[in-house]
This record gives C-alpha cells, structure tokens and sequence, in this order.
C-alpha cells in the first residue's frame, strides 16, 4: 500500500507533514479547471476535485487524496489568477467583504471513494491602494486561489475567520485525518 498525494500543491504537502504523514509519492493532475457555464462555486469545487482523482493512476491498494480549494464570492468563483490584473481584479471584490473558502477532498482505494467539502468563511479588511500595490508587487498571489495566501503576507488582510485555516491553506487538517483513517490510512501521530 502506499500514499499518493495527487497535487502539485507544496502547502498540501506541508500540512500532511503537520499530520505527521508522508506520502510515498507526489503527482501533480493535469486538468482542466474552467469552470462550466452558469457553475456554482460548490459543486465546481467538488467536480474540480473528482476530476483530479481521476486523472491519478494508482495499483488497488494505493490510497489517493487529491483536493481543490476555491474562493466563492456569492455565486462567483474566484481561481487562480491568470495574471496580475486579475489578481488585483479578485483582491478588489475581495477587499472590505465576508468570502467563503471551499476545499473539497477525495479518497480513492480501489473501487472504494470517500469524498468530504470544508467551508470556511473569510472576512477581508478594505485594502488601501498601497496594500494592494505591494501585495501584487510580492508575487505571492501567484498559484493562490482568489489571489491571497492567509498563511503568507496576506494574513495581514484578514481579521476574521470561521472554519479552518488549514482549509483556507488547501487541505483541513481535521478532515484530511479522518478521511485518510476511514480509507484505512494508519500514521504514528
Ligand atoms: C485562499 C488560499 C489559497 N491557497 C492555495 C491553496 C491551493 O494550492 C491553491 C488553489 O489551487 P488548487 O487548484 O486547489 O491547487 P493547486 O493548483 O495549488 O494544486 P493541485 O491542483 O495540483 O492540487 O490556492 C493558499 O495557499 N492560501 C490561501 O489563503
């Protein structure tokens, strides 16, 4: 048996070791993320991540995870920004408002699935001109959802949460550890 960590994602990766879990092997899946027309943030989420699990190939005792996180902003979903005039477009919606972080797991052993979606909602401080200017300037925004990290400079723009913050990182601890253990994950903890 082994781990297969379906995702390019170092922070996942990360929060895995926080778990005290080390995946055998780290495949990033290659796929499609546009979402379909009229789509909402939710099962967007949940589709993006089926399809993950889907493209990783693994024997029938490898236990897969994969995840995808998603910033909804009512019924808009804010990905990955292209570049940085997106990035400051999502921060400007972002800015001085309540948001919701969606991460959404899938588990695959087999013929076996299990599939979990964590919701965290998200409170962003109005952001001066300069606050933006400099974030855009440090690049962070690049690869994060919704065009922040809470876990980097962009923790400066958020009083609030309600939820996880490792689901707001990309992978909740607490879910990811009960999803593995149902999938017959066992780790010294
Ligand atoms: C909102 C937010 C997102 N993110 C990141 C987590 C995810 O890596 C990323 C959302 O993109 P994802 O498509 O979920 O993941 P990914 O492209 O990084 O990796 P893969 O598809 O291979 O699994 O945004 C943060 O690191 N901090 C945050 O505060």
């Amino acid at each position: 048996m082994r781990l297969i960590l379906g995702s390019g994602s170092p922070r996942r990766k990360e929060i895995l070791a926080g778990l005290g879990i080390i995946p055998d092997a780290v495949i990033a899946a290659d796929i499609d993320e546009t979402p379909q027309k009229g789509e909402l943030p939710r099962p967007y989420c949940e589709r993006v991540t089926r399809a993950k699990l889907d493209a990783i190939a693994s024997d029938p005792d490898d236990i897969v995870l994969v995840a995808d996180t998603t910033v909804a902003l009512g019924r808009r979903i804010l990905g990955k920004p292209e570049n940085a005039a997106q990035a400051a477009e999502y921060l400007l919606k972002l800015s001085g408002r309540r948001h919701n972080v969606i991460t959404a797991l899938a588990v695959r052993r087999g013929a076996q699935h299990w599939a979990r979606t964590q919701v965290t909602a998200v409170k962003m401080k109005r952001l001066s001109d300069v606050e933006l200017n400099d974030y855009l300037a440090s690049g962070e925004w690049q690869g994060k959802a919704g065009g922040y990290a809470i876990q980097g400079r962009g923790g400066a723009f958020i009083p609030w949460i309600q939820g996880s913050f490792t689901g707001v990182m990309g992978l909740p601890a607490m879910e990811t550890a009960q999803i593995l253990r149902a999938a017959g994950l066992r780790w010294d903890t």
